[in-house]
């Protein structure tokens, strides 16, 4: 048994990442069907660009992406976001959730439209608010998203505890993957326990590594690291990553599940900052869960996307996104590495 849970592959917790992380999913299809009836809607306006439908809908845009990428992995709608973002509903779709054939199932999905999360998603869905962390306060109270709570100590470390657990399996696997990358001074940008930087640092004795995190989750992290022997070789920078100034002449950046915390103009800010504090053909790294190009998958990639969505200002960013933005402030290419967990690596570089 010890020899297993000191070989992460040997116990692959993938279906208990997908069981939590997709815990909002299905109200977030319940709320398309049960108060915008999205399928019979597009039965008979469809196939429309996704413009039009969040104008007939009265959606904003990152929501209505995010569940346009969930009704398309769960093959419900056609999505060509090469082609103006056009939706169309599927054959599946028009036969189980509309009006349109005798097997209509919108009564059995209206069923559970009470439910606290439906609501909550029409109410994101309309205003791009972010509901409260695990719809633990009444939708939009001040600071109950997850990052106002943040502030709380408490709230705090037990977020910090998630992160770590999370990271003992993906962590060293992504390590594994990331292994030939030439890493003397890493900075973990948002890097919480420091579980990430640890195991970049496991294979590179000569590397250093800053985790630069907020308070108090920095002092979450100073006292882990010291008990797990890190303290030496990983320093803890107490620091805003939006308003203060990085640390300058790390090669290497690292946001773990940083990004998909924030919208659009936040990651390009991030991006930018990291363009700006690299040293010269230095490496960022963005480890995170991506939905793909045309964004209609994969399916447990876009359920995360959903939670997200629900409670932060962000979502999962596809590839294609990140490699746009991060090509506006400087970098050069993107490799995609694919990692354990429905979690993929992308790698840009500054050039030198
Ligand atoms: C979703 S967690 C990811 C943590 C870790 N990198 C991982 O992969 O598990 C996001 C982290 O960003 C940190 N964070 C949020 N806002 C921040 C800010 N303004 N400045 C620095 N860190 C911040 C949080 O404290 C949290 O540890």
């Amino acid at each position: 048994m010890l020899s297993d849970a000191r070989n992460p592959s040997a116990l692959d917790p993938t279906a208990l990442y997908r069981l939590r992380d997709g815990a909002y999913a299905a109200d977030l299809v319940l709320a398309a069907v049960s108060k915008f009836d999205l399928f019979d809607w597009l039965v008979h306006h469809g196939p429309v660009p996704a413009v039009e439908l969040c104008e007939a809908m009265g959606w904003a845009a990152r929501p209505a992406d995010v569940l346009l990428t969930l009704c398309a992995a769960h093959g419900l709608i056609e999505r060509f976001v090469e082609a103006d973002d056009l939706v169309a509903v599927s054959e599946f779709g028009r036969w189980h959730l509309s009006g349109d054939t005798s097997f209509d199932l919108r009564p059995y999905y209206g069923s559970l439209a009470e439910r606290p999360g439906v609501a909550e998603f029409a109410s994101v869905l309309r205003t791009d608010r972010p509901a409260a962390w695990a719809s633990a306060a009444p939708n939009g109270a001040p600071g109950s998203d997850w990052s106002g709570r943040l502030s709380d100590p408490h709230f705090a470390a037990g977020i910090t505890a998630a992160m770590d657990a999370r990271g003992a399996f993906l962590a060293p696997t992504a390590a594994q993957v990331l292994r030939d990358l030439p890493i003397r001074r890493l900075l973990d940008i948002g890097g919480s326990s420091g579980i990430y930087a640890m195991a970049l640092l496991e294979d590179r004795p000569d590397a250093a590594a800053t985790v630069l995190e907020r308070s108090p989750v920095d002092d979450a992290a100073r006292t882990l690291l010291s008990s797990r022997g890190a303290g030496e070789r990983i320093e803890v920078v107490t620091a805003d990553m939006f308003a203060d100034p990085w640390p300058h002449g790390c090669d290497t950046h690292l946001f773990s599940q940083v990004l998909h915390d924030w919208d659009a103009e936040r990651v390009e800010q991030l991006l930018a900052a990291s363009h700006k504090a690299l040293a010269p053909g230095g490496l960022l790294i963005d480890l995170d869960a991506h939905v793909d190009g045309r964004r209609t998958g994969p399916l447990p990639v876009a359920e995360y996307s959903a939670l997200l969505m629900h409670s932060t200002p962000g979502k999962c960013w596809s590839v294609d996104e990140l490699a746009g933005i991060a090509a506006r402030v400087g970098f050069v290419g993107v490799e995609v590495r694919p990692c354990a967990g429905d979690r993929s690596a992308l790698v840009f570089t500054k050039a030198p």
